[in-house]
């Protein structure tokens, strides 16, 4: 189903058209269970109601050590390709890609960051005004998964509970057996502290790069159409009891709870 709404320009390709919502990777440690879109969601779509959400870009923010695979996970997602020379990024780079989501379009921008220390000022200009962030680390060397400055510098840049994160285990193909699921439980476990969904990915094969790219444009396309619903909920004048007229920002459910995420830095 091709949507009205689709901006001008070549046609989302069949593998970005999302119609049913992707699954976690482990219920362990997902940061949604249900299997469909929210009701209220779906009836937005239905309506063509979705407001400017089909014209904005989101903004996904790729973070973690240097040398853990977050060019090549991109990479992969993006350009289908996968290259075993090791090319540091310098600063930043982006990709975007379309999505047509329950007949939508919706667009994620990818930011790329360097994990090099030399370049970590010139990233973290770059964290301002994220969706989602996601916290890359190498299923093969632990250390770098109590790496979490990464996450925490994000974070500060960003609104209070304004991100979704995504601890994401690269390199998958790497590792089996018991020494994976050893890496995989103490992943799961540090997800939960910091209120993430947690994905093993490997960029080397492909394996759940797609079906994890899907799952972050689901997730950051529903919040996307419940911000835009709320917003418009609480710019218009209510009258009623107690002749309440609530404004944009003075609604309750805007005020998110503070995120107690942190870490010590290693
Ligand atoms: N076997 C295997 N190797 C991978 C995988 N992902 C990345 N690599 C290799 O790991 C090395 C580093 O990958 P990059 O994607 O450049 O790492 P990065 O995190 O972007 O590094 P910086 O840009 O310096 O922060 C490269 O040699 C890749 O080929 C994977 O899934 N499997
Ligand atoms: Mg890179």
């Amino acid at each position: 189903m091709r949507s009205s709404l689709t901006p001008l320009g070549p046609p989302v390709s069949r593998d970005r058209i999302i119609d049913t919502f992707p699954k976690w990777y482990t219920p362990d440690a997902s940061l949604q269970l249900k299997e469909h879109f929210h009701e209220r969601v779906n009836a937005a779509c239905q309506r063509r109601n979705t407001g400017t959400v089909g014209l904005k870009l989101s903004k996904v923010v790729v973070v973690g050590d240097l040398y853990v695979g977050k060019t090549s996970l991109i990479h992969r997602f993006c350009k289908n390709v996968f290259d075993r020379d090791y090319k540091a990024t310098i600063g930043v780079d982006f990709e975007i890609e379309r999505f047509e989501i329950t007949g939508i379009p919706y667009s994620l921008q990818i930011w790329d960051t360097a994990g090099q220390e030399k370049f970590k000022c010139i990233a973290s200009a770059y964290y301002r005004g994220a969706q989602v962030i996601i916290t890359a680390f190498d299923l093969t060397d632990v250390q770098t998964l109590g790496h979490t400055r990464w996450l925490e510098d994000a974070l500060r840049e960003n609104e209070v509970g304004s991100c979704s994160i995504f601890l994401v285990g690269t390199k998958k193909d790497l590792l089996s057996g018991a020494a994976c699921e050893q890496a995989e439980a103490e992943a799961v476990h540090l997800a939960n502290e910091m209120q993430a969904e947690y994905w093993s990915v490997s960029a080397k094969t492909g394996e759940n790069v797609k079906a994890f790219f899907s799952r972050v444009a689901a997730l950051a396309f529903e919040q996307s159409v419940l911000q835009e619903l709320e917003k418009r909920n609480s710019t218009r004048p209510q009258v009623g009891d107690g002749d309440l007229i609530r404004m944009e920002g003075n609604s309750p459910e805007t005020q998110e709870s503070k995120r107690p995420f942190s870490l010590g830095c290693c």
